[in-house]
């Protein structure tokens, strides 16, 4: 079972879906600490009522600061949407979810609805999320597990979301198991790394 910190910057979508899972037993882990960087962020008065301690960090610093008072195996960013850079003991321990299949649609400025934007924008037939490790930069770390969904002609970008995050919430809680079975060396590796 991995020791999870959970950074987020929104509304917790994704912190309310590890809890559940981890509630009904098909997520193999623990929420430590759950912190956003941003102080009136509905996760984090989400994260209050499950009773995890939950912590504002105004930058990144702050944030590892946070963190360094707490034994956590992995830290998840569920919807956190700044450039992170963990504690060296971390650095290849970071898991992130991206609501496209990468290498589509990612990087700097792909956050939230802009990326269902530029999907229906292109005419995608498919879209998806994928759950990779967080390196230096955006959305390019070793990925973990990639899901896809089919897209309906007259699908608005808001039914593209809605349908991306109902994969993201299988695929996130799937890739925190799997790095459980594999360990995190193994996707490093795979990927070259
Ligand atoms: N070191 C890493 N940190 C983060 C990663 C990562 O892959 N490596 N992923 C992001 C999450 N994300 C995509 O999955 C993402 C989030 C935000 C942005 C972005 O362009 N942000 C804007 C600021 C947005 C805001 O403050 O509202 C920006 O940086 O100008 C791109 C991708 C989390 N961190
Ligand atoms: N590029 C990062 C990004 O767009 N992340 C997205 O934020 C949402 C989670 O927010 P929430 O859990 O706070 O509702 C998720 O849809 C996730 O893909």
């Amino acid at each position: 079972m991995l020791k999870m910190a959970v950074l987020l910057s929104g509304s917790g979508r994704t912190l309310d879906n590890f809890h559940e899972r981890i509630e009904e037993g098909s997520l193999s882990a623990s929420i430590e600490v759950v912190i956003s960087n941003v102080q009136d962020a509905l996760g984090l008065t989400k994260a209050e009522n499950y009773g995890y301690p939950a912590y504002y960090g105004v930058n990144n610093e702050a944030i590892n600061q946070i963190i360094a008072n707490f034994d956590v195996d992995i830290i998840c960013l569920a919807g956190y949407l700044k450039l992170y850079t963990p504690p060296a003991r971390l650095q290849r321990a970071v898991l992130n979810i991206h609501p496209s299949l990468i290498p589509a649609f990612c990087g700097d400025g792909f956050y939230g609805s802009r990326v269902h934007r530029a999907v229906k924008a292109k005419g995608c037939t498919v879209s998806g999320c994928t759950v990779h490790f967080a390196n230096e930069v955006y959305d390019e770390g070793p990925i973990i597990l990639q899901k896809s969904v089919a897209l309906d002609y007259d699908d608005e970008p808001s039914d593209i979301a809605s349908r991306v995050f109902d994969a993201e919430c299988e695929a996130f809680p799937e890739a925190i198991n799997r790095v459980d079975e594999l360990g995190i060396d193994f996707f490093w590796k795979r990927s070259g790394k």
